[in-house]
Parts: C-alpha cells; sequence; structure tokens
C-alpha cells in the first residue's frame, strides 16, 4: 500500500484522484501529528506552511515525491532532496489568476482606503473626507517579474486604463512585444512608476530587491505591493521609508517570517495586509491541489511528470518515444558498473541512429543511475545520478550520430577506469527486445536481464563442454548461451543466462579452470 503524507490543508475535490484509489492510503494530519510514522510515506503533499527541511528529508527515507499544490518551493530543500533522491513537482499555474486577482484587489484597496473605511463604518463612524482617494486610471504601472502572475495582473492593468512598465531580465524581446508593455530598466521602472507590484520568486537576486536603496530612487508618494514573497521588499527599510513619507502606502499578502508576529509594520494605518491569502480561492485550491494530485499518481504509476523542479521534464509523446531506450540504458549502466569492478573516471555515452534525434537527457540519467546504483549505499535515480556521479569524481558526456552502423538505433558505452577501459553497445528491437550487441571488444549478442555469467577464455575445443558440466554437476540451469570471438583460437567470450545466481565458491571452481580468464556475475 502508497501511503501519502498530506501536511497542509488541501482541497478534498482535488485530492479525489488519489483518494479514490484503493492502492493509496492518504493521511491528512501535520508532519509533527505523525512524527512516528515518518518513514513509512512514499509522498508528501504541502502548500507553503509545511517546511521541507533537510532533516524532515532524512526522517522520511522512504519518500519518493513532494509535490507543493502551489508555485513557490521556497519551503523545500530543492538542493537537499535532489541529493536524497527525492522528486519534487509544483503546481505551477494553478493559482496564477486568483493571485493576479488578489494583487488587483489589494491595488484597488491600497488607493481608495477600503480596508481603513470599512474598519471606521464598523467602529460607527461616517467619515468620507478621511478616506479621500485616488484613480488607477492613467498611473504608471511598475511590475517586477513579469512571469505567470506578472503578466495576468498587466492584462488587468491595462484594462483599467494604467501605463504598464515591466522589469524582467529574463524576458525575451519576442515575448514582451507580443503583449505589448513597455520593457525598462529596473531604475527606469522605480523612476516612473506610481505604484510597484513585484512577481518574482524569492532568491538570491531578490532578497531585498527593494531595499534601501532601490526605495530611495521610486517617486515620492509611490505605493507598493507584495503578494509574491515576503522579503522582495526589505521590510526594515520599508519601515523607514513610510516613517519618512515617501511611501504613500503598502499592501503585502506576505512576510519575510509568517506569521509576522507584532511586526512594526503592522501599526502604520497606511500599510494593508492579508495573510497570504493569494491563492485561497475555491477554484485555485481545487487547481493545484488537483495538478499535484494528477502528477503524484502518475509519477507513482512510474509515467513521467510534467512539473517536476528537479528533473527534467517530459511530455507524455517524448516519454514513449524514449522508454525502450530509457529501460536498456539502465540494464547498460547496471552490467557496466559490475564488469568495471574498479574505481571510474568517466563515462562517455554515444547515441547513434534513431535515437540520437530524442531527449537524451533521461536516457542518459538512467545509464548513470544504473551503474551508480550497485555502487552507492544510498537512493540513487534520475533526479540525483548527474549530481552523485559529479560529486564522486565520475565525468559523463553525451555524443550523438546520425548513422546507427548496422543498426536502426544503438547506445554504445564507454567506461574509463583506473586500470581499463571498458565498452559496450546496445539496441532496441522492437517486438524483440533489449540486445547487447558488442561486449568488451567481442560481438555478441544477448538479452542483459536476470542472472548473467560472463567468462572470457581461449578460444579452444571443450570449453563450453566443461563450463557446462561444472555448472550442471551444482544444479544450476542454463537457459541461454551466447558465445563471441575475436579471432578462431584466440580470446573468446560466453554469456550465460542462468536460472539462479551463483555462489562465491563456484565462481571460485570456474575461475580455476584451464584458459579461463575472467569470469564475472552480471545481476540485472
Ligand atoms: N501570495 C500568494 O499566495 C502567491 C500565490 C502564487 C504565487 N506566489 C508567488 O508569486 C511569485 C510569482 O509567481 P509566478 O507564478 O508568476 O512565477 P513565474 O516563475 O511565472 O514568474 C516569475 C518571474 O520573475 C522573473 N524574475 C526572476 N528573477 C528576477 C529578478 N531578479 N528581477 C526581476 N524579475 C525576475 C522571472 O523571469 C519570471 O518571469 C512567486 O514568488 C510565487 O511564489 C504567491
Ligand atoms: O507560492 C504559492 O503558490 C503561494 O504562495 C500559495 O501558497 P499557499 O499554498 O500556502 O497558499
Amino acid at each position: 500500500m502508497v501511503r501519502i503524507l498530506v501536511s497542509d490543508a488541501m482541497s478534498e475535490e482535488g485530492l479525489a484522484p488519489l483518494l479514490a484509489d484503493p492502492t493509496i492510503e492518504v493521511v491528512q494530519k501535520k508532519v509533527t501529528e505523525v512524527e512516528n510514522e515518518l518513514d513509512t510515506f512514499d509522498a508528501l503533499l504541502v502548500r507553503s506552511a509545511t517546511k521541507v527541511t533537510e532533516q524532515l528529508l532524512q526522517n522520511m527515507p522512504n519518500l519518493k515525491i513532494v509535490g507543493r499544490a502551489g508555485v513557490g518551493v521556497d519551503n523545500i530543500d530543492v538542493d537537499a532532496a535532489t541529493r536524497y533522491g527525492v522528486v519534487v513537482i509544483n503546481a505551477p499555474n494553478g493559482n496564477t489568476i486568483s493571485t493576479a486577482e488578489h494583487t488587483f484587489a489589494m491595488m484597488a484597496s491600497l488607493v481608495r482606503r477600503i480596508p481603513q473605511a470599512h474598519i471606521s463604518v464598523k467602529s460607527r463612524e461616517w467619515n468620507r473626507s478621511a478616506f479621500v482617494g485616488v484613480e488607477l486610471f492613467g498611473k504608471h504601472l511598475g511590475i517586477i517579474g513579469f512571469g505567470r502572475i506578472g503578466s495576468e495582473v498587466a492584462k488587468r492593468a491595462r484594462a483599467f486604463g494604467m501605463h504598464v512598465h515591466v522589469y524582467d531580465p529574463f524576458l525575451t524581446k519576442a515575448r514582451a512585444e507580443k503583449i505589448g508593455v513597455d520593457v525598462c530598466t529596473l531604475d527606469e521602472l522605480l523612476a516612473q512608476a506610481d505604484i510597484i507590484t513585484v512577481h518574482t520568486p524569492l532568491t538570491k537576486e531578490t532578497k531585498g530587491l527593494l531595499g534601501q536603496k532601490n526605495l530611495a530612487k521610486t517617486k515620492k508618494g509611490v505605493y507598493l505591493i507584495n503578494c509574491a514573497r515576503g522579503g522582495i521588499i526589505d521590510e526594515q527599510a520599508l519601515v523607514s521609508f513610510l516613517e519618512n513619507g515617501h511611501v504613500a502606502g503598502v499592501a503585502l499578502d506576505v512576510f519575510e517570517q509568517e506569521p509576522p508576529g507584532d511586526h512594526p509594520l503592522l501599526s502604520f494605518d497606511n500599510v494593508i495586509v492579508t495573510p497570504h491569502l493569494g491563492a485561497s480561492t475555491i477554484e485555485a485550491q481545487v487547481n493545484v491541489a488537483t495538478q499535484v494530485a494528477e502528477e503524484v499518481l502518475k509519477f507513482l504509476q512510474g509515467k513521467p511528470v510534467t512539473s517536476s523542479i528537479n528533473l527534467p521534464t517530459l511530455s507524455k509523446d517524448v516519454y514513449e518515444k524514449i522508454q525502450a531506450f530509457y529501460t536498456l540504458a539502465r540494464k547498460m549502466g547496471i552490467v557496466a558498473s559490475q564488469y568495471m569492478s574498479e574505481p571510474v573516471q568517466e563515462i562517455a555515452i554515444t547515441y547513434s541512429g534513431s535515437v540520437a534525434d530524442l531527449e537524451t537527457t533521461f536516457i542518459t540519467r538512467s545509464l548513470l543511475a544504473g551503474f551508480l546504483k550497485p555502487r552507492v549505499a544510498s537512493t540513487v535515480n534520475e533526479v540525483n545520478a548527474a549530481m552523485i556521479a559529479k560529486e564522486r569524481g565520475i565525468a559523463f558526456s553525451e555524443k550523438f550520430s546520425a548513422n546507427g552502423n548496422d543498426y536502426n538505433n544503438s547506445i554504445t558505452l564507454t567506461v574509463y577506469g583506473e586500470n581499463k577501459t571498458f565498452t559496450m553497445k546496445g539496441t532496441h528491437i522492437a517486438h524483440y527486445g533489449d540486445r547487447i550487441v558488442h561486449f568488451n571488444g567481442f560481438a555478441i549478442d544477448f538479452a542483459p536481464e536476470g542472472h548473467l555469467l560472463y567468462i572470457q577464455h581461449h578460444d579452444k575445443p571443450g570449453m563450453i563442454g566443461k563450463v557446462g558440466n561444472i555448472l550442471g554437476d551444482h544444479q544450476v540451469n542454463i537457459a541461454t548461451m551466447q558465445v563471441g570471438r575475436q579471432e578462431a583460437g584466440g580470446k573468446a567470450i560466453m554469456m550465460l543466462s542462468l536460472d539462479k545466481p551463483l555462489d562465491d565458491a563456484l565462481v571460485e571452481i570456474l575461475e580455476k579452470i584451464d584458459d579461463i580468464d575472467v569470469v564475472k556475475r552480471l545481476e540485472v
């Protein structure tokens, strides 16, 4: 039974695909309420409240995937998750509209002082002159960060007759032109805007982006809005610009610390606040929970996920095309790693023929994961394979060749070890399966699966018989046997597929046979 912990409040409707699956047990509890069973969960679903720290990941050794029902993953230690081989996915667009609308609601509320007027009337006052606002029409709106939410805010601003200026260092000219916004530098935006709204992620670059220095470049009487992440506008600097009257008003949905406690910002009359409500609509919550639930389900069924933070994303179409090579590559990695039982410095992969035209990132990661699996104690998979290879000083490279060299497609793997170099070539043949067609310099043809026994020997009469007799005497049945040689009377190999794994004693007996140079068990 697969166990999923849902540790933040999530829409039941959105979780329906998981709740309906009889092979899945969904536990809707906080992490602190299930401390004794953390090691039993396969998946963890969170919003922004649960902090997915390295410690939590360590306490959840069975965890395979973290699903963030929302956009920001700053509450998740993605690097640590990657190291532990845990996939992190999010729901990148399910709450875009809700957050853009909330930003707009905050903007209108800010310039018309609606929250203050509301409190006043509820206090039985009727003071119309105290709440004179300004129009949005004709004002210059500066949008910092022009991704999903920023661009939805821009559309709404234009409908209100505002002039929109955008700063986003990663915005392509083509996209800006398509949307028809004025793209400017940060300094230009700061100098022109009557209202500034931030819509970037919280990163090293954006933390404190609107701090002492940049706030000083804004117009006196500027309004500021943050419905993105606490800290993009430096809270301390903000206090001083409110105190000196430079900033006319601020709308905050997010804070450096949540909840903000008794923060000095809360005592300003012209600061309006909401408790991180951008995504808090019925629609957004159904959307994000549905997206995450469907993705987690796909992942648990071994299908590709499309919104991963730490894995290359794959469409279903691409996945279907690469699936066969993905499996072949994994098996080749496992075989090569066992054959090369020594430190390895480099792995070179050449994709030839039809496979060279595919998205090979995943195939390479699969091969690396297969290679590293017998060598590392921790979980290794497509998420962390490249990182673990790097940590262990194993370089890897990919080459592509349109020519399949006698095969419609092939993957050639060369492993450079401390003492020797090993090469193997595999191909996938439709309706036939995975075949290894070159092994260690020998042309051969075997399926890389099950209990394999590789024997390198001198090409002499009777060698096959000797091996066959010993295995037979020890009740080891040979399922298939392939042979190859470089030249008559020269070096030769046998690749046997056995019905059960060989024990050490039997390997030693085989090694002692005259004219046998190498005996290797390969378990795939
Ligand atoms: N308040 C809420 O409840 C709520 C809800 C959803 C999203 N969010 C937050 O809103 C923010 C935006 O979300 P989104 O879905 O639009 O993300 P997005 O990834 O679509 O857009 C972010 C944009 O910021 C830009 N950017 C990155 N670094 C920048 C920099 N240094 N300067 C200027 N621009 C920069 C990127 O190029 C991108 O275009 C995120 O922080 C997200 O966590 C908050
Ligand atoms: O990044 C997000 O998606 C928002 O901040 C929403 O966070 P929440 O899921 O905790 O409401």
